[in-house]
């Protein structure tokens, strides 16, 4: 589905939107986002000055490592904002009027890494937000699907170098998401989710 219906000029070409009108939420995606050397720039700094950490889960009886790497960011446990990453935030915020408290990165090192279908974890107030995703470096393809999938048709949205994914309020509650390993020869990508939680409440992150 490719309904690129609102283009604004932007300094270093086109910036497309695409509203993906996903039936009970809202999906949406500005392409260019950020500029090619702003995404750049911060595509090295991030890679470079993250404290990536390799977290493990429990899959029935084995702990096996997460294939990506992760670092978080803000709410009540995470590490304290950098410039960078509240200048992400504020241009984001500025963009779609909400603002997050918080944000997971994600590091793909290669096509090898992943992230299996999921749906994004239930904040501590017990109610899903607006996620905002921000991508620099490889793109990969996200895909999405209805909980209820049986019959459904998968969504593949490639996340390009700058772009910002707006996930509406509902999204978690009624469809899942998956980043595949590819087989393809390709360098890093990292993503950046801006979330909200409840202020004052630890946020235990899974996904
Ligand atoms: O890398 C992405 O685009 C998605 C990451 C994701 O789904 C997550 O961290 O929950
Ligand atoms: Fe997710």
């Amino acid at each position: 589905m490719q309904l690129f219906d609102d283009c604004e000029l932007f300094d270093e070409g086109i910036r497309r939107f695409v509203d993906f009108q996903l039936p009970g939420t809202e999906l949406r995606l500005w392409e260019q986002f950020f500029t090619k050397a702003e995404s750049d720039k911060y595509f090295r700094i991030l890679k470079e000055t993250t404290p990536w950490q390799q977290r493990t889960r429990k899959m029935y009886d084995r702990v096996l490592p997460d294939p990506r790497l992760t670092a978080y960011y803000g709410g009540s446990n995470g590490f304290e904002w950098t410039t960078e990453l509240l200048d992400i935030k504020a241009k984001v915020e500025a963009e779609c009027g909400i603002e997050f408290d918080r944000v997971l990165l994600n590091y793909y090192r290669d096509g090898n890494d992943s992230v299996s279908w999921h749906s994004d974890y239930l904040p501590a107030d017990g109610r899903h937000h607006a996620i905002a995703s921000v991508t620099f470096g490889e793109t990969r393809i996200f895909k999405v699907r209805p909980k209820q999938h049986a019959g459904a048709e998968t969504l593949d949205i490639p996340l390009t170098h700058g772009s910002f994914l707006l996930m509406g309020e509902t999204m978690q509650d009624l469809y899942e998401h998956h980043i595949p390993k590819t087989s393809r020869k390709i360098g890093a990508r990292i993503n950046l989710t801006f979330r909200i939680s409840e202020p004052g409440k630890p946020v235990y992150y899974v996904n």
